[in-house]
């Protein structure tokens, strides 16, 4: 794994809700978690969007224990996404403050009900797509996560973006498609961040979602900090 500009990392995210990390995985990680995919002793359990109406391909939560570079990378990022979250929730007049560790802030979520592993791996084939959508599975909601995409644009699918809307108060969205490369991670906010107006600051409400896929297959691995209920 590359090394991490975690200062420009925090600037991105002040300024734009989200940040990319490229060449976050190796392509030979990429390639392994895909292989894993079908071995369904990994998982939890395994979600058709179609029957959700959340769009249309199909996602896996993993069990615990996670794989080890998801374990290992879900607490590492935390640690160093810890100081943002807090900044932003000060910024936002929010009272709740996160702990240092990942371990204690996940003792928090099983302390409130949330038990269940929410990293994920999602496979879209020709046709689908992710509609936009919030990553929230109980009270307690970490507002940063990460999605890795595993697949290369271009020459294992085409189409399939990543894409991000802002919603304002009183206004109307922005758009944003965030290119990305195999490999490449993408950070974002889970649901609200602070943006710093002429009149102080304001919440946005993010949502975030994928574009169709018109050929081949994407995979994305997800790394979300909070557990479900
Ligand atoms: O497939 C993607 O790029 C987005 C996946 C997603 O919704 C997530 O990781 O939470
Ligand atoms: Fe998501």
């Amino acid at each position: 794994m590359k090394r991490i500009d975690w200062q420009a990392v925090g600037t991105a995210l002040d300024s734009d809700g989200h940040a990319v990390l490229p060449g976050f995985l190796a392509a030979a990680d990429c390639a392994a978690l895909i292989a894993g995919y079908d071995d369904e002793r990994h998982y939890r359990s395994r979600v058709v969007m179609e029957r959700h109406g959340f769009g249309r391909g199909e996602y896996k939560y993993f069990s615990y224990p996670l794989p080890p570079l998801i374990a290992q990378q879900r607490a590492t990022l935390y640690a160093q996404l810890v100081p943002i979250a807090n900044r932003w929730n000060a910024a936002m007049g929010l009272g709740l403050r996160y702990p240092e560790t990942h371990a204690d802030f996940l003792g928090q979520c099983h302390q409130a009900g949330q038990v269940r592993p929410t990293p994920l791996i999602l496979r879209y084939n020709p046709g689908d797509y992710n509609c936009l959508h919030q990553d929230l599975y109980g009270a307690l909601a970490f507002p940063l996560q990460i999605a890795v995409l595993l697949s290369q644009p271009g020459a294992d699918f085409e189409g399939g973006d990543f894409v991000l809307t802002e919603q304002r108060p009183r206004q109307q969205s922005r758009p944003m498609v965030v290119p990305l490369q195999k490999g490449d991670a993408v950070l974002f906010a889970v649901h609200h961040r602070p943006v710093a107006g002429t009149r102080g600051t304001y919440r946005v409400n993010l949502r975030h979602g994928v574009s169709r896929v018109t050929a081949g297959q994407r995979y994305t691995m997800g790394i979300i900090f909070h557990d479900a209920t």
